[in-house]
């Protein structure tokens, strides 16, 4: 069991709950655990781990999820910071979930991009003090959840033969970020990497990321999660009304603006993957990633 093996010093669910913390999962109607949450009795620092094999794609019930996760994290005033992390060796999150967005059914698509909306809002705009553990691939939605956090560590390209990478690579698919994606592309990595990333739709190794201020810090394999509850620790002692008014002070206009059109940008992404071109893409890229493994 995955929460056997975060920390030693770990609650397990009696002990978490007589010192006023959680240690729990949530499921889906099939009661799968998709999300792992644990909290360090220690620390006081939370971590959600993906769960959905094979890659974490975020289908509607992985997006609400995670939203629940984080809605539990933040309701608890003695949490000051969240470590988001995947349980699959290899893959952090590969993005929304294509069969979403194949021959949809309307309400289902409408609730999908809601359910995706509202973490960017969750995550984003959280009041935790948040850092993503990135130990594998992270494409398009993947990278969003990256981009979402405060800080993020990325496990290191060096001498692998097959580094894990990490971009928005929906031009690469013949789609488009959406708008407020591509913002905090520009906001992170600045307009000309952001330019060159977004138009060519480039997935970046780990050292690349780096240079480009993609990501953080690069660490090891095994130390990718260690590290991240480390930084966890330190993010959670800076005093937390300043640090979360300095979040918004970069984040709020954007998370405002999402919030104000949020209906626009579902009807607009709708209109665009119900249209029959992005279906024979949709499906064409489908087809390619299960030939990928015949
Ligand atoms: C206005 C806005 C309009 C539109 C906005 C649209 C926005 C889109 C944002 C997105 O997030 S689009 C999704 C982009 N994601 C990707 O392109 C990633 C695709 N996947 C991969 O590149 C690889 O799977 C991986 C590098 C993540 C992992 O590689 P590996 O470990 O070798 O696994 P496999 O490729 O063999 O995949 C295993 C299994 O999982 C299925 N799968 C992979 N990715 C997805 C996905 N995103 N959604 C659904 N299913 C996925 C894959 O087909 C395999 O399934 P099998 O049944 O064949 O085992």
């Amino acid at each position: 069991m995955l929460v056997a093996t975060l920390s030693k010093r770990l609650l397990r669910v009696g002990q978490a709950k007589r010192c006023g913390l959680s240690l729990r999962s949530f499921s889906d109607a099939k009661d799968k655990d998709l999300v792992l949450t644990s909290i360090d009795g220690d620390t006081g620092v939370a971590t959600i781990t993906m769960n959905q094999a094979p890659v974490n794609s975020l289908s509607l019930e992985m997006c609400q999820a995670i939203t629940t996760a984080i809605k539990e994290v933040e309701s608890q005033p003695e949490i000051q910071s969240l470590v988001l992390a995947s349980s699959l060796p290899g893959v952090f999150c590969a993005g929304l979930d294509i069969t979403e967005l194949h021959k949809p059914d309307e309400k289902r698509l409408t609730d999908f991009w809601h359910s995706f909306q509202q973490i960017y809002f969750d995550l984003y705009g959280s009041r935790l003090a948040t850092i993503a553990a990135i130990a594998g691939h992270a494409p398009a939605a993947g990278c969003m959840l990256a981009l979402s956090c405060d800080y993020r560590i990325m496990v290191s390209g060096a001498g692998s033969k097959k580094p894990s990478t990490i971009g928005l690579n929906e031009t690469k698919l013949g789609i488009v970020a959406p708008s407020w994606l591509g913002y905090q592309y520009i906001d992170t990595i600045g307009q000309r990497q952001a330019e060159l990333g977004l138009s060519l739709g480039l997935l970046h190794q780990p050292e690349q990321a780096l240079a480009i201020g993609l990501v953080d810090e690069l660490v090891p394999r095994e130390e990718v999660l260690s590290r991240a509850q480390a930084e966890a620790v330190k993010w959670g002692k800076i005093p937390a009304k300043a640090r979360l008014a300095s979040k918004m002070l970069a984040r709020k206009a954007r998370l405002d603006h999402l919030a104000a059109t949020r209906k626009e940008d579902n009807d607009f992404f709708r209109s665009f993957v119900t249209n029959e071109t992005a279906q024979k893409i949709i499906d064409g890229y489908l087809q390619s990633l299960s030939k990928k493994k015949s």
